[in-house]
C-alpha cells in the first residue's frame, strides 16, 4: 500500500486538471457532507446520456484534462454507463475515474467493468455505530468492502504513465475523522489483507464540520420509558445537553490523530511517504485545477442546454431505464432508529429514483455525430460565420429560446425538487422549529457583534428559503412570513456582505430560491470575452492565433458571430500582438446586445450619448464597416482618453469624440439616425466584477440615478430623426437590475415622449422585463424590453429597451420640431401609447422637455417612501419639510438627500428604535408596498391633478 501525502491527488489533477462531472444527488446522508448543495439539494442538470457524452468530449478537446471525473455516480449507474460507451464513440480516450463514496452495488460495478480505469472510493468508516450515526447507512463498510475487492478485482493497482498522471488502477481515500482513529486502523488492515499491500490509499487530513455538523441544537427535553425492578414502565424526563448536533465531530482533527493514522498505515502497508509524479518535468508548470462541468465553466455551448437533476429525468434513447429500476442501484441506506434527527421515509431509496424515461426529448445522434465532427474539423467554427444570412440567426434565436424556456423549466423543476427536499429537511433539520430563530444571542452577546459562523448562515439561508418557498405547510405555527424574510436578508447581508438596503433591494426582485440563486452567481466571475473587431480581421483568423500562443477559447454562442469566450490562458489578452494590433477587444458579453439591438447600418449618423471606454461604440463603427459617422459622447474626459485609445487600436475612422453632459445634447446637434444610450448606472448587475455595489450604494443612488437616466433617455429621443429612412431607432440599456433605473424609466419616456413607442429587441434570449412591480404599473409593452441576469445567462446583469420614433420632437425640447423632418406623415405613424398612460390618461400629456417640476415629485414621494421604510412619519415631519423647503429654495444642495432633513441624533434614535422593533417584527416585503401603492396612487392622483392646474 502507498500512501498520497496530498490533499487531492497531483497524479489524478496533473499538470492540466482533472474534468469533474458531479452528479447531483447521493445514495448515502452523511451528516458532514461538504458537497450538500449537490449531493442532497440536488442541484445540477438533466442530460441524457449522449449530451453527457458530448461533454466529455468538450472536456477533453477543450478543457484539455487528463481524465474524466464520473463524482458520485452511484446511483446513476446505467446512464453513466452509456454516456461512457457513446463518447468512446465519439473518440474519448482519456481515462475514466469513477470517483465515489464505495457505496456501491456489485451489480453496478459489474456494469462499469471494462469502462472505468481508475477507481476512486472513499472508505470512510468502519463501525456500524459510526456507519449508522454519521453516514445513516446500516452497515456501510460491509457494502464498501465487497465494492473495494471487486474495483481492485476489476483495475489493479495503480499504475502511471510516463509524466507520473494516474493510467489505470485502484485509488482508495480515507477523511480521517476526529475521534475515529480505531476505525482508520481497521480499514487499513482490511486493504492491506484483503485488497493489496501495494493499494494506493490518500489519507486526507482536511476534516471540516460540516452540514448538519455543529448545527444549534435547542436545548430541550427527551423523554424515555424506562422499566424498573418490577417489570413496571415509567416515563423518565431528561435534559438533552447537546448544544450542538454531531458535537463530537463538532472540531478538525488534531496533529495527533492524522500521525496515528498515518502511523496505522505505515505499519500495517508498504510505505510510500511521498508520491513522485513520474519524471516531474511537465508538473512545473501551472496547475489549472479540477475543471467542473457546469453551465459556468461551458457556458452557452450548442447542445449544451442544462436541465434538472440527472437521476430525476436521465434520458436515453436507447430507452435503458434508471439504475434504480433496474434493480441495480446501489444498496439503500439504512437508518439508525434511535436518531431522531433524520427521517426514515425521506432516506427511502425511491426518494432517488428516477421519474422515468422521456423517450420524446432524444436527440438525433447521428446528425450530431456528424455535426461534431464537422465542428472539431473547423476549430469549432462554423463556414458561415461571415454569411449574414439570417437563416442561421433564426437557428440560434429557436436554440437560445429552447434554452431560455429550458432554464425556466429547470427552474420550475428545481422549486418542486427543493419542495421535496424541503420536506425532508425540514424533518431532518428541524428547520421548521426554533433554529431559525435561535441564535441571535450567544453568551449574552448578540451573534452581529461575532464572526458568523458562514456554514450555519448559509445553511439556515437554505433552510428559510425553503420554508418561505412552501410557507403554509412549513413554517413555525405563529411565525410570520415578515419573520422569516427578515432573518434570511440579515443572514444575506453577513453571508456575502451586503448593505442592509441593498440585500433587501435586490431580494425582493426575485421570488426566494431566485433571489439566492442571483447573490449566489454574483460571487462568481463571469466568463472572459472579447470581441473580435471585423475591422481588422476574421473571428476564425482571430482564434486560430490565439490558440497558436495557448489560449483556450470558443465562439460565444451562436448568437454573436464575433465573439469567443477564453476558457484558459498561458499569456496575457491585454498584451498579445493580436490584441495590440486592434484584432480584439476585450468586452462582457452583455455589452454586445444593445448593439445587437441598435444594428447600426452603413452609412447611417449614430450617436452614443454615452461612449467611454468604447466597446460599444467601436462595436457600432465595426458594424457599419468604417462608414457613415459615429458621434461618441462622454462628458468625462478621463474615461475618454480610454475610448480614444480603443478607437485608434482598432482602427475606427468613422468616429467624432465629443465631450457634452448628454441631457444637453439636442441642443448640440440632432437628426440622427440611430442613438445608443448606454446609461450611467448603479452597476447591480455587475457585482461580480465591483463587488464594492454590495454597501457602497444607498437609497440616494436610486433617486438621483434614475433622475439623470430620465433625463437623459429624453434627451436620447429627441436627438433622433424619426423620419430617417433607415432608423429612427434609441436604445437604452444599463448594467443594473433595479426596476428604478430600467422599467420605470422606460415608462417614464413613453409617458413623456409619446412619439415614440417600444420595439422588439431583436435579441433571441434573455427575460421580458417587468410589467409590474410591488405594485406598480408599467404596461403590457414593456414586455419588449429584455432582462439578462447572471444567473440565468451567465452574463452580466442588464437591461435593453429599443424604442422607435414615430413622430417629430416637442417644441420644447432642445431639437424642436422644425428640425426634424416636417413632411413625415403622422397619421400613417399614429404614436402608440402604453395601455397604462392611455388609462391614466396620458394622451393629454403636452410635449416638453424634462419636467423638473414633475421629476421633483417624484423626489418628494421617493424620499417619503424612504422616511416611512425607516420608521419616520413623513406627515408629522411635513411642517418641519416645508420649512426646510423654504429654507433650501436659499441652501439648494441640502435637498436632495432624504435622512439629512433630520437632525443625526435623531436618526440614530429612530435607527436604533427601528433596528429594535424590526428584531421583533420585521416588515413584510410583498404585502408594504401594496399599502405604499394606494398612497401613491392617491398622491399621483393629487400631483396629475396640480399638474393639469399647472398646465391651465
Ligand atoms: C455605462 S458607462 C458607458 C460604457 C460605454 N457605453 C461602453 O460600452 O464602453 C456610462 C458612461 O456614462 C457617462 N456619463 C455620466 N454622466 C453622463 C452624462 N450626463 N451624459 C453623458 N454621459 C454620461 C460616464 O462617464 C460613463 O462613461
Amino acid at each position: 500500500m502507498r500512501r498520497l501525502a496530498s490533499l487531492t491527488e497531483p497524479c489524478i489533477q496533473g499538470h492540466n486538471g482533472s474534468g469533474s462531472v458531479f452528479f447531483s444527488g447521493c445514495n448515502l446522508r452523511c451528516t458532514f457532507c461538504q458537497n450538500h448543495d449537490i449531493a442532497h439539494q440536488r442541484n445540477g442538470f438533466d442530460l441524457t446520456p449522449e449530451q453527457l457524452a458530448e461533454w466529455y468530449i468538450k472536456l477533453q478537446d477543450t478543457g484539455g484534462v487528463h481524465n474524466i471525473n464520473l463524482v458520485t455516480p452511484e446511483h446513476v449507474v446505467p446512464q453513466v454507463a452509456l454516456s461512457i460507451l457513446a463518447a468512446r464513440d465519439m473518440g474519448l480516450t482519456l481515462p475514466i475515474i469513477y470517483n465515489t463514496s464505495a457505496f456501491d452495488s456489485l451489480e453496478s460495478l459489474e456494469l462499469m467493468d471494462g469502462l472505468v480505469d481508475i477507481y476512486l472510493p472513499d472508505f470512510k468508516v468502519w463501525s456500524k455505530n459510526a456507519s449508522r450515526r454519521l453516514l445513516k447507512a446500516d452497515d456501510y463498510a460491509a457494502v464498501a468492502r465487497e465494492s473495494i475487492q471487486e474495483m481492485h478485482r476489476q483495475v489493479g493497482d495503480l499504475c502511471f504513465t510516463a509524466d507520473g498522471i494516474a493510467k489505470k488502477g485502484l485509488l482508495v481515500r480515507h477523511l480521517i475523522m476526529p475521534g475515529k482513529e480505531a476505525e482508520a486502523e481497521a480499514i487499513m488492515g482490511f486493504l492491506a489483507e484483503h485488497v493489496s499491500k501495494d493499494v494506493f490509499v490518500n489519507i486526507m487530513e482536511q476534516y471540516r464540520p460540516a452540514a448538519h455538523v455543529g448545527k444549534p441544537k435547542k436545548e430541550r427535553q427527551r423523554r424515555r420509558q424506562v422499566t424498573e425492578p418490577g417489570g413496571v414502565q415509567r416515563e423518565v424526563v431528561e435534559d438533552d445537553v447537546e448544544h450542538v448536533r454531531y458535537a463530537e465531530i463538532n472540531r478538525p482533527v488534531t496533529e495527533q490523530e492524522v500521525s496515528s493514522v498515518r502511523k496505522a498505515a505505515e505499519q500495517q502497508l508498504y510505505q510510500q511517504t511521498t508520491f513522485k509524479m513520474g519524471s516531474g518535468r511537465r508538473m512545473k508548470r501551472k496547475q489549472r485545477g479540477d475543471i467542473e462541468l457546469t453551465q459556468k465553466n461551458f457556458p452557452k455551448k450548442e447542445g449544451g442546454a442544462p436541465a434538472a437533476k440527472k437521476r430525476k429525468t436521465a434520458t436515453a434513447k436507447t430507452g435503458v431505464v434508471p439504475a434504480n429500476r433496474q434493480k441495480k442501484a446501489a444498496p439503500k441506506p439504512a437508518v439508525d432508529e434511535d436518531d431522531d434527527e433524520f427521517d426514515v421515509d425521506a432516506i427511502n431509496s425511491d426518494e432517488l429514483e428516477g421519474e422515468g424515461f422521456d423517450e420524446d426529448s432524444v436527440f438525433d445522434s447521428d446528425e450530431e455525430e456528424q455535426q461534431l465532427q464537422q465542428q472539431k474539423k473547423e476549430f469549432l467554427f462554423s463556414d458561415d460565420e461571415d454569411d449574414d444570412s439570417d437563416r442561421e440567426e433564426r437557428l440560434t434565436a429557436a436554440n437560445i429560446e429552447g434554452l431560455t424556456r429550458k432554464l425556466d423549466e429547470q427552474m420550475a423543476e428545481e422549486a418542486a425538487a427543493a419542495e421535496a427536499e424541503l420536506q425532508e429537511a425540514a424533518i431532518q433539520t428541524n428547520i421548521g422549529g426554533e433554529d431559525i430563530f435561535a441564535d441571535d444571542e450567544e453568551g449574552g452577546k448578540p451573534m452581529s457583534m461575532l464572526a458568523p459562523d458562514l456554514q450555519l448562515l448559509r445553511s439556515r439561508i437554505n433552510d428559510v428559503i425553503r420554508i418561505l418557498g412552501d410557507f403554509s405547510k412549513l413554517a413555525e405555527p405563529g411565525r410570520s412570513r415578515a419573520e422569516y424574510t427578515a432573518q434570511v436578508l440579515k443572514d444575506i447581508s453577513a453571508y456575502y456582505g451586503y448593505s442592509p438596503f441593498m440585500a433587501e433591494k435586490l431580494w425582493n426582485l426575485f421570488p426566494p430560491q431566485e433571489a439566492f440563486a442571483f447573490f449566489e452567481a454574483n460571487e462568481t466571475p463571469r466568463p472572459v470575452v472579447i470581441r473580435t473587431n471585423t475591422l481588422k480581421t476574421h473571428r476564425r483568423e482571430l482564434a486560430q492565433a490565439l490558440i497558436n500562443r495557448g489560449v483556450t477559447l470558443e465562439p460565444v454562442g451562436k448568437w454573436s458571430k464575433v465573439g469567443l469566450q477564453v476558457f484558459d490562458t498561458t499569456v496575457p489578452l491585454g498584451a498579445t500582438p493580436e490584441y495590440l494590433s486592434g484584432h480584439y477587444i476585450l468586452q462582457a458579453a452583455s455589452s454586445f446586445l444593445p448593439v445587437m439591438a441598435l444594428q447600426p447600418q452603413p452609412n447611417e449618423r449614430i450617436l452614443d450619448m454615452a461612449s467611454a471606454p468604447g466597446g460599444k461604440t467601436t462595436y457600432c463603427s465595426a458594424m457599419m464597416n468604417n462608414t457613415g459617422v459615429v458621434f461618441a459622447n462622454d462628458p468625462n474626459k478621463a474615461r475618454a482618453k480610454g475610448l480614444i485609445g480603443n478607437i485608434h487600436r482598432l482602427g475606427v475612422r468613422n468616429t467624432i469624440v465629443c465631450s457634452y453632459d448628454a441631457k444637453e445634447f439636442p441642443k448640440v446637434m440632432g437628426g440622427f439616425d440611430r442613438v445608443l444610450l448606454d446609461a450611467p448606472c448603479s452597476g447591480t448587475g455587475v457585482i461580480s466584477k465591483d463587488p464594492s455595489v454590495k454597501t457602497s450604494r444607498t437609497e440616494k443612488d436610486f433617486i438621483q440615478l434614475p433622475h439623470l437616466q430620465k433625463q437623459l433617455l429624453l434627451a436620447a429621443i429627441d436627438s433622433v430623426n424619426h423620419a430617417s429612412k433607415t432608423g429612427g431607432i434609441i436604445v437604452y440599456s444599463t448594467c443594473s437590475v433595479t426596476v428604478d433605473e430600467d422599467e420605470s424609466v422606460v415608462q417614464y419616456a413613453l409617458r413623456k415622449r409619446p412619439n415614440v413607442r417600444l420595439v422588439d429587441t431583436g435579441i433571441p434570449f434573455g427575460r421580458e422585463g417587468y410589467t409590474s412591480y410591488m405594485g406598480k404599473n408599467f404596461g403590457a409593452t414593456l414586455k419588449l424590453t429584455k432582462r439578462f441576469f447572471p444567473h440565468t445567462v451567465n452574463m452580466d446583469g442588464f437591461f435593453v429597451a429599443k424604442f422607435q420614433k414615430v413622430g417629430p420632437s416637442p417644441k420644447e425640447s432642445g431639437r424642436s420640431a422644425k428640425a426634424d423632418n416636417e413632411d413625415y406623415d403622422m397619421e400613417m405613424h399614429q404614436p402608440v401609447l402604453d395601455e397604462d398612460d392611455e388609462k391614466n390618461g396620458a394622451k393629454n400629456d403636452d410635449f416638453g422637455g424634462f419636467d423638473e417640476d414633475e421629476d421633483e415629485n417624484y423626489i418628494e414621494r421617493a424620499k417619503h417612501n424612504a422616511m416611512r421604510r425607516r420608521g419616520f412619519n413623513p406627515r408629522a415631519d411635513s411642517a418641519k419639510q416645508v420649512a426646510k423647503k423654504e429654507e433650501s429654495k436659499k441652501e439648494v444642495t441640502k435637498e436632495d438627500v432624504p435622512m439629512e432633513d433630520v437632525p443625526k441624533d435623531e436618526v440614530a434614535k429612530k435607527v436604533e428604535a427601528k433596528k429594535e422593533e424590526t428584531s421583533k417584527k420585521a416588515t413584510p416585503k410583498k404585502d408594504a408596498p401594496k399599502k405604499e401603492t394606494a398612497k401613491k396612487e392617491t398622491s399621483k392622483k393629487g400631483s396629475s391633478k396640480k399638474g393639469a392646474s399647472k398646465k391651465a
